[in-house]
């Protein structure tokens, strides 16, 4: 059970990066959900975003709006998911992360929201769609409750970075392409750039995300980010199960389960100490 800053502590001693796996809660089912973590956990995921599922997912591509309706459509709501994360908390070395859009935040009650994150265990919370304006109250509930709220920190908000970087908790999710979330074939090559850049505002560690489908995308990040964070080339292979479970196939849901861990497993390979022994 590890802070955010214990973490990458942890791997600044080890010479690693961290790997941040996003997986949307509930999807198919909050017992899969369940299981993919503890896999994630097992097999060196340093921080996991544990995604709500919500109804109007606007910066998300559609491989994970998909994934919200799996799971929305599966009756799975914000109380599920965070009873799933207070379960998972003692079992589960990694930090871990709620991710969530502003507006159920503000429909359960930003303080309440922060409070229950401090009793389940939760290490921090990002809301990509918090202005920055409204983002006080919510600071004053996480820094009260001793949650990070990380800041998103995209191309386009240069003039904003010192703001945002000056309230970051935890670490900076520096958002490596335009638009919306979703495998990219290539690496943004302004990133070195952007995240020098971000790293002028800010001690706090720097990771990145959006668009990261690879192994080899995620050696490149490594080179110069403290960590990288994939979602939508995971959340594609939870398709499968969906369908095998829809199908009522358990042993297909097991391997297609072991192709997704064995798949995060190949992200995280590259961000272990270069040349270690493994
Ligand atoms: O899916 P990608 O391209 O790998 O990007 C990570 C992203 O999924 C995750 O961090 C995330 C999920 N939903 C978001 C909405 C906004 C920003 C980030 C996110």
């Amino acid at each position: 059970m590890s802070s955010i800053a214990e973490t990458f502590k942890r791997l600044q001693e080890r010479g690693e990066k961290a790997f941040i796996p996003f997986l949307t809660a509930g999807d198919p089912s909050i017992e899969i959900t369940e299981q993919l973590i503890l896999e994630l956990d097992r097999i060196g995921a340093d921080i996991i975003e544990i995604g709500i599922p919500y109804s109007d997912p606007l910066a998300d591509g559609p491989t994970i709006q998909e994934a919200a309706l799996r799971a929305l459509h599966a009756g799975v709501r914000m109380p599920d998911v965070l009873e799933m994360v207070r379960r998972l908390r003692p079992q589960v070395q990694a930090s871990l992360v709620l991710f969530t859009y502003a507006n159920p935040v503000f429909q359960w009650g930003v303080e309440r929201f922060f409070e229950t994150a401090r009793e389940i265990g939760a290490n921090g919370v990002i809301i990509p769609d918090l202005p920055l304006e409204e983002s006080e109250e919510a600071l004053a509930a996480a820094a009260k409750n001793g949650v990070d709220l990380v800041p998103l920190v995209a191309p386009t908000s240069q003039q904003r970075i010192s703001k945002l970087c000056a309230q970051g908790q935890g670490f900076i999710y520096c958002v490596a392409a335009l638009g919306v979330t979703g495998v990219r074939e290539t690496v943004n090559e302004d990133l070195p750039q952007i995240v020098a850049n971000v790293k002028q505002h800010t001690n706090l560690p720097v990771a990145v995300g959006f668009g990261v489908g690879s192994p080899e995308q995620a050696e490149i990040i490594g080179r110069y980010a403290d960590g990288v964070i994939v979602g939508s080339a995971l959340v594609k292979r939870v398709g499968p199960i969906a369908e095998a479970l829809a199908a009522g196939d358990s042993e297909l849901v097991e391997v297609k389960k072991r192709e997704l861990v064995d798949f995060a497993a190949s992200l995280k390979a590259p961000l272990r100490q270069s040349g270690a022994k493994v």
